[in-house]
């Protein structure tokens, strides 16, 4: 059996809308063991970066390779890449317990660490509260067994402590994946990511060397 890979990289991705151009030859490296954060302005980009690594949008070109080997279509892929999008993605029919089950992890691991959510596990999706289900699906694509996680805005909908919770979580399973995280948590990318690109207005990642102080410079906070 071949080892799962342990390097994605994603370049000369090009995407314009109406002749607007919102990414432009931008280039992302995700490696197993490493978190890497993605920042940027509002409407810059991000969310069609993710959504173009995971061939859910058009782009005029790209190139995404897991160890080198081209990947068409990500989303057709899950044992290589998980995608969490900032819009609710699970049925809302089906239980808790089965949502699991659908992305492989037994609901039972869940009983510790988050006890609310277990508590929940014969309740159906759609009956769940914004932040509870937002929790439920971060959990379902960070637990699942990908070598690479894509998560758009994880943070947004919950509350402080499920944040602490799900930053640990994301540290704890970047052991065995790559994650890339876009949040404007700007403080908790920054604190949890070994590497960090921002994308800039022109649709270029630029990777972060004095996190801080870039992010000031390019006018992302004061
Ligand atoms: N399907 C689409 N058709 C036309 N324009 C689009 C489409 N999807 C996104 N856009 C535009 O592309 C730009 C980038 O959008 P995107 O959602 O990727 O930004 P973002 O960096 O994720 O923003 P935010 O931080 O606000 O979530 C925006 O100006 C948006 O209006």
């Amino acid at each position: 059996m071949t080892p799962p890979p342990t390097v994605l990289e994603a370049d000369g991705i090009w995407l314009q809308f109406g002749g607007r151009k919102i990414l432009q030859s931008v280039y992302v490296r995700l490696q197993v063991g490493r978190i890497t954060g993605l920042l940027g302005r509002n409407g810059c980009g991000k969310s069609a970066l993710l959504k173009s690594i995971m061939g859910l949008m058009p782009t005029e070109t790209q190139s995404v390779r897991a160890d080198g080997h081209y990947v068409e279509k990500a989303y057709q892929q899950p044992g290589l890449i998980r995608y969490l999008p900032q819009h609710p993605f699970v049925p809302p029919d089906l239980t808790v317990r089965a949502a699991f089950a659908w992305y492989g992890i037994s609901v039972d691991e869940l009983a510790d660490e988050y006890p609310t959510i277990y508590s929940f596990r014969h309740q159906k999706i759609g009956r769940l509260s914004g932040g509870e289900k937002r929790l439920t699906e971060i959990l379902l694509v960070l637990k699942s067994d990908a070598a690479f996680v894509l998560l758009d805005e994880p943070f947004s909908h919950l509350m402080p402590l499920q944040i602490e919770q799900v930053l640990q979580t994301i540290r704890q399973e970047s052991a065995q994946k790559g994650i890339l995280l876009s949040d404007h948590l700007y403080r908790q990318v920054l604190d949890l990511s070994d590497a960090v690109f921002y994308l800039n207005a022109g649709g270029r990642t630029i990777l972060l060397d004095s996190p801080e102080q870039n992010l000031k410079d390019l006018g992302y906070m004061h």
